[in-house]
């Protein structure tokens, strides 16, 4: 085994190609997953250049963006949007014309790309992936070196398995000792952002370790690495262990017999060698964390529930103080308020930040026997994929929210980014287990409010954010 390497070089200098005068590396690329928002003009660029796809079998595509959540039984009539229609057809078009594999929107497998790709094995440990999406940092939950990219890059990888990047610098995350109980992955996502900035890791790759991160199940894992995007980075992964192995065994794509067999013992190496060196490096204590809240237009603007709002006098600097200022203007809070004091319109559960079982389950925990509060205009649970959805309704999940009151939807992105008709109106304060919060993601003028899924399920049943952990049996 290699002495002293971090996991990220492991897995970077195993599918560096070539580096040229400047820097530049070339990247060769394992598997490349696609939506129908960014691929539409990547099949166009190659038909265009009559270039054929170097390697369709890494391609595996599906539309979820700008899926309807409900009526999917009504076909093209379902969609009340004709253009995102169009965005999802041509999707298959495409898919077919070029013999790409999809998981089509009536396939068992279909999903959020980043939640129904890993649930099927085809995100294995040690590999490189990428898709036009910047959330693709989720894979990395994986030991995969898990990127986002645009649309250009997604035509350039499909014509050549290759990416053009400079090598990015590393960081360790390590959180010590074990999450509080009622402190999810999300409140570790949540917290981190807030200590370390929205532009904290820009120009990294992140490695979470530590206890804490050691015990997160893989839908933990992912629910940490998707959100590493929101501190700047480029990706972030955790090391392979017991965890990722008796998550990938068995799966639909995962390798079977001798391979697996094979697989294991290259797998087992996907971890950072002991005195591997990094650019930079954090350490927190996981005692620390509690229930996350977050308050303002930017994924750091987050506080725990119990603190108040901070005020302008605790800004770091003028742009920080604007920024703010501007942020309690939009969300319509005050500085020095309780965050509890707000009451809430919609609550939102799923994306590729929340949408897994393990999440609906939380969910259910906190709502069953309970009432919606009578104010609350909607509350949504949209599972993160089909095979979520199904999992989820032969435990009865289903049954016990419906009762609370929320509306169960099909599988797509729903409520993340306001991409199909699941929105906010103007002025609308919503809790959601999304991964933005940025002026009218979820709808012209609408509210968001970062939360794990017990901080929603508790919050749509009081009507506004309480501590989740009063509610929860320790
Ligand atoms: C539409 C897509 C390109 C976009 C992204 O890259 O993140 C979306 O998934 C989002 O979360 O805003
Ligand atoms: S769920 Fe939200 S964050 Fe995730 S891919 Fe869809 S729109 Fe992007």
């Amino acid at each position: 085994m290699t002495q002293g390497m971090n996991l990220f070089d492991k897995v970077w200098f195993e599918h560096q190609v070539s580096v040229d005068e400047s820097g530049n590396a070339l990247l060769y690329i394992d598997r490349h997953i696609i939506h129908e928002i960014t691929s539409a003009q990547a099949f166009d660029g190659l038909r265009i250049a009559n270039r054929p796809i170097w390697r369709k079998e890494s391609l595996l595509a599906m539309a979820d963006h700008q899926v309807p959540t409900q009526d999917r039984e009504l076909g093209d009539a379902g969609f009340p949007d004709k253009g995102a229609l169009i965005q999802v057809k041509t999707l298959n078009d495409n898919c077919e014309t070029n013999d790409v594999a999809q998981y089509g929107l009536d396939d068992d497998r279909h999903g959020i790309v980043h939640v129904a790709a890993p649930e099927q094995g085809a995100v294995l440990p040690g590999m490189t992936l990428v898709c036009g999406d910047s959330h693709s940092s989720t894979h990395g939950a994986f030991a995969v070196l898990a990127q986002g990219i645009g649309t250009s890059d997604v035509e350039h990888v499909m014509a050549s398995q290759c990416l053009l990047q400079q090598k990015p610098k590393v960081m360790r995350i390590v959180v010590n000792g074990q999450l509080g109980f009622g402190v999810t992955a999300k409140d570790l996502a949540l917290y981190l952002i807030s200590q370390i900035g929205c532009a904290g890791a820009s120009g990294y790759a992140i490695e979470y370790a530590g206890d804490a991160v050691q015990a997160l199940s893989m839908e933990g894992r992912m629910t940490l690495c998707n959100m590493s995007i929101e501190m700047g980075a480029r990706c972030g992964m955790v090391a392979f262990d017991q965890t990722t192995q008796a998550y990938l065994e068995g799966l639909p794509n995962a390798p079977k017999g001798q391979d697996w067999q094979q697989a294991l013992d290259y797998w087992q190496t996907l971890s950072s060698d002991t005195g591997a060196t990094f650019d930079a490096e954090f350490v927190f204590e996981a005692a620390d964390i509690a229930p996350q809240v977050s308050w303002g237009t930017k994924p750091d603007q987050t506080i725990a529930i119990g603190q108040t709002i901070p005020s302008l006098a605790q800004a770091s600097s003028s742009v920080q103080s604007s920024d703010w200022a501007r942020a309690y203007e939009y969300m319509g809070v005050g500085a020095d308020a309780c965050i509890g004091s707000y009451a809430i319109d919609q609550v939102f559960i799923g994306s590729c930040t929340n949408g897994r079982l393990e999440d609906i389950r939380a969910v259910a925990e906190v709502v069953k026997g309970r009432k919606l509060a009578s104010h609350i205009k909607r509350a949504m649970v949209v599972p993160g994929s089909a095979k979520v959805k199904r999992l989820a309704e032969s435990e009865g999940l289903d049954k016990i929210l419906v009762e609370a009151g929320f509306q169960w939807r099909e599988a797509g992105c729903s409520m993340c980014n306001a991409m199909n008709p699941d929105r906010l109106e103007p002025g609308e304060r919503c809790a959601s287990t999304s991964n933005r919060n940025f002026e009218g993601r979820q709808g012209l003028g609408g509210r968001t409010h970062l939360v794990s899924p017990a901080m929603a399920a508790a919050a749509a049943i009081a009507g506004h954010f309480v501590d989740v952990r009063q509610w929860q049996e320790n």
